[in-house]
């Protein structure tokens, strides 16, 4: 029989993936849990509760973040590990997902991203609407690959960063920890330290 789908946070991102969960047909049922006890449903879902709840379905149901903040999906995708969680991938069915290609627990790919061979995505992470990673990228986890974010081949994304949406990074950057690139922005070199860049090319901005 198949086993039923929880996915914690029911606002705009959840939603995107409760739609992917639909579509690859692969639940008995799919629900949400959200801190924000006022939603009773979303997307024509049930919300069976707060995240609190996820306990006590914890053997029962398989179990998703959708929490688009990367800090937020971290925390709460580590805790889901510590206690047991069944946590699976999510890829949808409109996504071209290349060979040899490793996506980790908890990783969402949205409608349209293309992944090119050899490319390797970490736990946690979000593939958004659009975007393409191409080959033999090292992803790390809990990044967010923004929707129509463009990456090239031999890219590494360290843990935690974020692509704004329409980003482009060159072939063979290496992006570090805990950064943000700006929507739009073009990344042609090296991110060394973490912190917020921006523009075409991307700058550090100093605020
Ligand atoms: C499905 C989804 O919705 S997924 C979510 C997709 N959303 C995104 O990709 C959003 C990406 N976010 C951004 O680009 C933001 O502008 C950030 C994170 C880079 C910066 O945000 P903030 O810290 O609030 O910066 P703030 O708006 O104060 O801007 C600071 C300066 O940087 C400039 N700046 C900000 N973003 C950009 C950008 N993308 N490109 C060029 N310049 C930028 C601003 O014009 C401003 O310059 P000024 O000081 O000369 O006026």
């Amino acid at each position: 029989m198949k086993s039923r789908l929880l996915i914690i946070g029911a606002s705009g991102h959840g939603k995107v993936v409760a739609d992917i969960a639909l579509k690859m047909n692969k639940w008995q049922s799919v629900a949400f849990l959200d801190d924000n006890q006022s939603i009773k449903s979303s997307m024509g879902l049930e919300v069976l509760g707060t995240s609190g709840d996820v306990f006590t379905n914890i053997d029962e149901y398989e179990i998703f973040v959708g929490i688009g903040n990367n800090a937020t999906r971290q925390k709460v995708h580590e805790m889901l590990e510590t206690f047991g969680a069944n946590i699976p991938v999510l890829v949808h069915p409109n996504a071209v997902i290349g060979a040899q290609v490793d996506l980790g627990i908890g990783t969402a790919v949205m409608a349209g991203a293309i992944i090119n061979s050899c490319t390797k995505i970490g736990k946690g992470c979000i593939v958004n609407t659009g975007s393409t990673i191409d080959h033999d990228n090292n992803i790390e986890d809990f990044v967010h690959i923004s929707p129509g974010a463009h990456l090239a081949g031999t890219v590494r994304v360290g843990k935690g960063s974020w692509l704004g949406i329409g980003s482009v990074v060159s072939n063979n950057i290496n992006i570090t920890n805990g950064c943000k690139v700006g929507a739009g922005s073009v990344v042609i070199k090296d991110i060394n330290e973490p912190g917020v860049y921006v523009g075409t090319p991307a700058k550090k901005l100093d605020y």
